[in-house]
C-alpha cells in the first residue's frame, strides 16, 4: 500500500463536480467556424494537431471585404481528438479547465465540436515550440535552473491541484526561447489522484516510465512525474537522449536497473511486498549501481555537483523517496550562481 507524501487530499477537499470527471462536465462549446487550420504540425496516438487562426469578430467581414486580408489573426493551436472513449475525452477536459490559467499549464481557449464526426477539437494558445533535440544542447546551467524550474512550477501546481500529469516528457514541454516562455502540454494521459486508487501503469512514454509503472505498483502518485523530470535532466547533462533507452516495457526497466543497481531494485520490491514479474526472469542480469560520474566522460561543464545531487534525488526507485516538485524548486542546484564567470565568456 503506498499513498502521495503530499497534496494526498487535493482532490478530496474540493467538490465532487471538480474531480467526478464522468458525472458533471458541462462543455460550453465555442463556434466552429472562428477558426481556420493552417497545417498540421503533429500526430499522436490519440489526436491529430495543426497551427490555427482564430478569426476574430468575423461580423465585422461583412463591411470591409478587402479589411478580411490585413485583419489580424489570433494565432492558435487545433488539436483534434481522434474518437476515443468519451470517458477520456471527459477526462482531458475537466483537467484543462480545472488547470487552464495556471501557472505555465497550455491556456485552453476554446472547445469546438465538428458537426458531422462530432469529435471535439481542442483549441490553445500558441506556443513558437523550439524543437527540444534542437534547444537543450544549447542549454548552459543558468538556462537548466530557469527552465527546470518553470517545469517544476507546473509540476507542482498541477500536483497542488490534485492532479498527475503522467506523460512528462520533453515532447510534452513547450519552450519559445525568445519569449523564454515554458509550457506544459496534453494532458491526455493525465488523471487525478486519489489515495489508495490503483491507476492504470500503461502510461507515460517508454523512455520516461518510472519503475512503479514497470513493476506494476499500481497505486503510484504525483512522484511519477519526478522521475520522468529526472530522465530530461539526466538526458541533458550526461549528453545521451534519452537517459534510459529501452527496446521494450521490460528492457526499460533492465536499462535502469543497469544504472541504479539489481539488487537496489530488489530491496525496492521487498519494500512494497512485490515480486519481479515473470517477463524479467531471463532479461534482468545482476547489475551493480553505477556512480553518476560514470556518465559524465571527458567533459563535467552541466555535471555539477549540485546538479548530480538533484538528478540523484530524482532517480529514485522508490517513488516515496522521489524530491516534490516543491523540494526540487528548493534543490541548492536552483540557488547556485552559475552565471559564466568572466574568462570562459572570452574564450
Ligand atoms: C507536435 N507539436 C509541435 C508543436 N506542438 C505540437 N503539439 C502541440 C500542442 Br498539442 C500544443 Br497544445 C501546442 Br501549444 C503546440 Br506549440 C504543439
Ligand atoms: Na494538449
Amino acid at each position: 500500500y503506498s499513498e502521495a507524501r503530499v497534496y494526498r487530499d487535493a482532490c478530496e477537499k474540493r467538490p465532487q463536480e471538480y474531480w467526478d470527471y464522468e458525472q458533471s462536465v458541462v462543455i460550453k462549446w465555442g463556434k466552429i467556424s472562428n477558426y481556420e487550420i493552417i497545417n498540421k504540425i503533429g500526430r499522436g496516438k490519440y489526436s491529430e494537431v495543426f497551427s490555427g487562426e482564430c478569426i476574430i469578430n468575423p461580423e465585422d467581414h461583412h463591411h470591409h471585404q478587402q479589411q478580411q486580408q490585413h485583419e489580424k489573426q489570433q494565432p492558435c493551436v487545433i488539436k483534434v481528438l481522434k474518437p476515443v472513449k468519451m470517458k477520456k475525452i471527459y477526462r482531458e477536459l475537466k483537467i484543462l479547465m480545472n488547470l487552464t490559467g495556471g501557472p505555465n499549464v497550455i491556456s485552453l481557449l476554446d472547445i469546438v465540436q465538428d458537426q458531422s464526426s462530432k469529435i471535439p477539437a481542442l483549441i490553445f494558445e500558441e506556443v513558437k515550440n523550439m524543437d527540444f533535440r534542437q534547444l537543450y544542447p544549447t542549454f548552459k546551467l543558468p538556462d537548466l535552473q530557469y527552465y527546470f524550474t518553470q517545469l517544476l512550477i507546473a509540476l507542482n501546481y498541477c500536483h497542488s491541484m490534485g492532479i498527475m500529469h503522467r506523460d512528462v516528457k520533453p515532447q510534452n514541454v513547450m519552450i519559445d526561447p525568445k519569449e523564454k516562455k515554458l509550457r506544459l502540454i496534453d494532458w491526455g494521459l493525465a488523471e487525478f489522484y486519489h489515495p489508495g486508487v490503483d491507476y492504470n501503469v500503461r502510461v507515460a512514454s517508454r523512455y520516461h516510465k518510472g519503475p512503479e509503472l514497470l513493476v506494476n505498483l499500481n497505486q503510484y502518485d504525483y512522484s511519477l512525474d519526478l522521475w520522468s523530470v529526472g530522465c530530461m535532466l539526466a538526458a541533458i547533462v550526461f549528453k545521451r537522449e534519452p537517459f534510459f533507452k529501452g527496446s521494450s516495457n521490460a528492457d526499460q526497466l533492465v536499462k535502469i536497473a543497469a544504472v541504479l543497481g539489481t539488487k537496489e531494485l530488489l530491496s525496492y520490491l521487498n519494500k512494497y511486498g512485490l515480486r519481479l514479474p515473470s517477463e524479467y526472469d531471463n532479461i534482468m542480469r545482476d547489475f551493480i549501481r553505477r556512480p553518476w560520474d560514470h556518465f559524465t566522460g571527458s567533459y563535467t561543464n552541466l555535471a555539477v555537483p549540485e546538479m548530480i545531487d538533484l538528478i540523484d534525488n530524482l532517480l529514485r526507485y522508490d517513488h516515496q523517496e522521489r524530491l516534490t516538485a516543491q523540494e526540487a524548486m528548493d534543490h541548492p542546484f536552483f540557488k547556485a550562481n552559475y552565471e559564466s564567470n568572466s574568462d570562459e565568456s572570452n574564450q
